[in-house]
């Protein structure tokens, strides 16, 4: 079973503004209000793609009444812990540009970290844990770690899809996957990747430290694909983006889902591709259907190194 651990969800409150201007009144065209934070979204796409997977990770006031009501109306399993802080709002503005302010994580007192650590000692090696988003500024740096190390003890497989620091903590527990993008890999070698071969260098150094599969997406550039074997490279086709939102937790989700099932690096990688594009061109995350309709679009190349 996949498991998602989401340490801070948020409500993606995301407007369409046709021009927006700093500093002044802007109305908005349309907004909407999505369940939110990486390991949620991988969890609703798992989910259309009829994947059996549990959220997990913290939730609270009012905003999380309505991300817990959302995602039963989809049918997401969930095993939220409560808590007493509200569940932040990020403000996502679609506009001539994408602009994005991500609220503060909740408090977390020490018995509802413990409950989560409960919660992972519950793994087995049959499972999967996916590790997405920020950890929040009240918990200590080192919690990804904890986790890691009880989820390594219970060999079950670690994901990552997180940023910064705590990325880097987590290439000492050789996770299964991990997916920065190029932005994330460049921060990781303080270095900034430009091209697909410069990911390639990069997301190699990760491999030989023991990462078992690293993709590493490049917005609207594709992807690319490295573990010790193989090298891909995904090329996606054109289209209107709508959201770019959840587009690389669509890849983290579309990759498993299709692993899961068939254990082929290749059109796991194909199927990642196409949802994370699929989703782009969406509103909000990608469908089955969406997926599905792109992906003989999104083509896969072997390249040497
Ligand atoms: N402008 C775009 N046009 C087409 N596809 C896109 C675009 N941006 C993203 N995608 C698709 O989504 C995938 C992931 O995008 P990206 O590299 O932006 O991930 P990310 O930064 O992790 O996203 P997020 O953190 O918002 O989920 C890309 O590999 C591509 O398939
Ligand atoms: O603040 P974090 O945890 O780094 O990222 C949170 C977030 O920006 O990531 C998701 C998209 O990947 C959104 O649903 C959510 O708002």
């Amino acid at each position: 079973m996949i498991f998602t651990c989401t340490l801070s969800p948020a409500i993606d409150y995301t407007v369409y503004t046709k021009e927006f201007e700093a500093g002044k009144l802007n109305r908005a065209d349309q907004v909407h209000y999505f369940p939110g934070g990486k390991g949620i979204n991988v969890s609703r796409i798992l989910t259309r793609l009829h994947i059996e997977n549990t959220a997990l990770g913290f939730l609270g006031g009012f905003t999380g009444k309505f991300i817990k009501d959302f995602l039963k109306k989809e049918q997401v399993k969930q095993q939220f812990i409560e808590v007493e802080s509200i569940t932040r709002m990020n403000v996502k503005i679609k506009s001539n540009a994408e602009t994005e302010i991500n609220g503060n994580g909740p408090v977390i007192t020490t018995d509802q970290q413990d409950k989560l650590f409960t919660q992972i000692e519950q793994l087995t090696s049959d499972d999967i844990l996916v590790l997405a988003g920020s950890i929040p500024n009240t918990l200590p740096n080192n919690f990804y770690e904890k986790i890691a190390s009880s989820c390594k003890e219970r060999g079950a497989k670690l994901v990552v899809d997180t940023s910064q620091d705590a990325l880097k903590e987590m290439i000492q527990f050789q996770p299964f996957l991990i997916k920065p993008n190029h932005h994330e890999l460049g921060e990781l070698f303080q270095t900034n990747i430009e091209t697909a071969q410069d990911a390639v260098t990069y997301a190699k150094k990760l491999v030989d430290q023991g990462v078992q599969n690293v993709i590493v997406s490049m917005g609207g550039k594709g992807a690319i694909f490295i573990n010790e074997k193989d090298v891909f490279e995904a090329n996606i086709p054109k289209g209107t983006v709508k959201n770019t939102v959840g587009a690389g937790d669509s890849v983290v989700s579309g990759f498993l889902a299709s692993y899961i099932q068939n254990a082929d690096y290749k059109e796991a990688f194909q199927y990642g591709v196409a949802a994370g594009t699929a989703t782009a061109f969406s509103e909000d995350l990608c469908t089955k259907e969406d997926l599905e309709a792109i992906l003989k679009n999104v083509t896969i190349l072997e390249k040497n190194f």
